[in-house]
């Protein structure tokens, strides 16, 4: 067990250290099967290299290459964790955080893949895939995951289409509906974006992960899936933050998405936005994204502008129609994204106050912020060995900058906020039930009336 076990009360970080764990079979199977596919990605752009940067493109392309080799070779093996050698500006950061694991850890072994938090070296990959291209300057913009990504929105057209033609029916009389119909819709659409979350392309390494058939349809035989289901609670905190507006409507002000997958999943989260916004919910959305490319899926500002451009131009009336509505709310200020290198780092969010301080005041100015997919949900409860029983409060062990709700499918060991027994039920039925991404949470939290 990892030495911060003694931290009072709080349990040790997941880790690859308990063989045969998740986190292990991830290191040991799903993070080599992603480099290796990377690697090939690279390979077969080499030609595009050539073109762009000529005998520099190839040569980028056959170092980037290398560094990357090497860095399986170093995961496969158990290296201990370097330093990182470019100098972007959360550079020295990482480097600081990488000392911190060591005294966490101890002077006896030295922090590596298998013996180290699964959080943290999982994130410290990706970081690494990233210096192995900026070490390379005329390619280090490309996006090894590119590919993916603008497959999982072109692959779920279907999916897409159904959606967009259902917010259109929804927007069409939004002014006539009550307070129910609104909550209806509101739940409807808060459960397609937490759906959306299985198409993640990290948990498949890189496998197609798409959402082929309407998502609506199936969202009634879903509900025994959802172990946690607050809804009702953050429908509470949206509309006790409603109040006058200059605009002379009553809105909340401002509802955060801290965005997890492009694809499908992008499009839910649009999809919610569209309508928190349409109804009157929120009079704002911010958005907040990846600045490199992360977890194999995640959204960077080139995927949330690329998907909105290509719902413009996609021939189906409501689906471009919503993409000319998205493009619009962003132009005028409804809608804005950000990137904070704070999301592209290994921390736990109970520590973000202390060490990204400016976007935990940015967080504090929202009325709710949503926070999407697995990943999220590891930091939001530190990636730990919590008993299921624990609260979701005390997981957050202090993060809390306004009500929050994690809206995510479990991919990950780790549930907590469940009633006593629930857990030992679900092991006994269905083993793998925390990592399948068969079961899902909408999991809140208001520090303000606690
Ligand atoms: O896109 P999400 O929902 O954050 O999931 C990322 C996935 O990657 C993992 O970190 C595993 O590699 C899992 O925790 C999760 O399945
Ligand atoms: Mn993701």
């Amino acid at each position: 067990m990892a030495a911060d076990q003694t931290m009072h009360g709080v349990p040790p970080s997941l880790s690859a250290r308990v063989v045969g764990s998740f986190a292990y079979l991830t290191i040991r199977d799903r993070l080599p099967t992603i480099l290796t596919k990377v690697v090939d990605t690279i390979h077969r752009n080499k030609n595009k290299f050539f073109e762009e940067y000529g005998e520099a493109g190839i040569q980028a392309e056959k170092q980037a290459i290398s560094l990357l080799s090497k860095l399986r070779n170093e995961l496969q093996t158990d290296k201990p964790v370097l330093a990182l050698t470019d100098c972007l500006p959360d550079t020295d950061s990482w480097n600081q955080y990488l000392e911190r694991q060591q005294r966490l850890q101890g002077d006896q072994e030295s922090v590596s893949w298998f013996k180290s938090p699964w959080l943290y070296v999982e994130c410290y990959m990706y970081r690494r895939i990233h210096e192995a291209l900026l070490l390379n300057p005329p390619i280090s913009d490309f996006d090894v995951f590119n590919e993916g990504k603008t497959q999982g929105f072109t692959e779920s057209s279907q999916a897409v289409m159904s959606l967009c033609t259902y917010l259109e029916g929804i927007n069409n009389n939004i002014e006539e509906l009550s307070k129910n119909q609104l909550f209806e819709h509101f739940s409807k659409l808060m459960q397609v974006s937490l759906w959306g979350n299985k198409c993640d392309l990290s948990i498949s390494a890189g496998q197609e992960n798409f959402q082929k058939t309407s998502p609506l349809d199936s969202l009634y035989s879903l509900l025994p899936f959802i172990l946690v289901d607050d809804t009702k609670r953050v429908w509470s905190a949206l509309i006790s933050a409603q109040r006058p507006r200059e605009s002379g409507k009553t809105t909340a002000d401002r509802v955060d998405i801290v965005l997890d997958n492009a694809g499908f999943e992008l499009v839910t989260d649009l999809v919610l936005a569209d309508f928190l916004v349409s109804s009157g919910l929120a009079r704002q959305i911010h958005f907040h994204g990846k600045s490199i490319p992360w977890f194999v899926s995640d959204v960077t500002a080139k995927d949330f502008q690329w998907t909105i451009r290509q719902a413009m131009a996609t021939n189906h009336k409501w689906v471009s129609k919503c993409g000319v509505q998205w493009q619009r709310y962003l132009k005028e200020g409804m809608w804005c994204y950000h990137d904070h290198p704070f999301w592209t780092q290994p921390h736990e969010f109970c520590d973000m106050a202390a060490d990204a301080p400016d976007l935990y005041t940015t967080l504090q100015g929202a009325d709710l912020v949503l926070f999407k997919g697995d990943l999220n949900y590891r930091k939001l409860t530190g990636d730990r060995y919590w008993e299921h029983t624990v609260s979701f409060e005390t997981a957050l062990r202090g993060f809390g900058p306004a009500p929050l709700c994690s809206l995510r499918t479990l991919k990950a060991n780790i549930q907590v906020g469940l009633q006593p027994g629930q857990g030992e039920k679900l092991t006994s039925q269905d083993p793998s039930w925390m990592t399948s991404g068969k079961y899902a949470v909408i999991q809140f939290h208001n520090p303000k009336s606690e």
